[in-house]
């Protein structure tokens, strides 16, 4: 099996962006997910005229991963066409902390690639959790 680099991931999450349904905002976003057997699942933001009801390019990618049969989440690309940086929003930091490791990377893209990578626990420190601390 070919190992997926975060290059790969970037490209996916590129192609991805090419499948936005983002009427409103005109802001396309795209994310890949690598998930722990190597498979990659992809999703863009889609968008609804009632505007709280769209959701994220993350949020898509998750559920193809579930729904595929992905258990846990490797790694993750993100790209926006309109931002150097696209980094998840809140909700989608703590629906991809459901699926994370505190040391998987989140690799944020711009049109040329990975610009910078970053931990889950960078993107959401002192998640919630319900076990007791200490
Ligand atoms: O991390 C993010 C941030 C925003 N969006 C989408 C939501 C909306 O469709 C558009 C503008 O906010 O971008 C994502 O897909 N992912
Ligand atoms: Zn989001």
């Amino acid at each position: 099996m070919t190992e997926i680099r975060p290059h790969d991931l970037f490209e996916a999450a590129r192609g991805a962006m090419g499948k936005a349904h983002a009427p409103y905002s005109r802001f396309p976003v795209g994310a890949a997910i690598l998930d722990g057997d190597g498979q990659v699942h992809t999703g863009a933001n889609i968008e609804v005229i009632s505007f709280p009801e769209g959701w994220c390019a993350e949020t898509t990618a998750i559920g193809h991963m579930i729904m595929s049969g992905g258990k846990r989440i490797a790694e993750v690309a993100v790209i926006a066409e309109k931002l150097d940086l696209c980094s998840p929003c809140g909700g989608c930091r703590q629906r991809l902390a459901e699926f994370a490791d505190a040391g998987t990377l989140i690799h944020l893209c711009d049109a040329g690639g990975v610009r910078k990578s970053v931990r889950m626990d960078e993107l959401l420190p002192l998640a919630f959790q319900t076990e007791t601390i200490g």
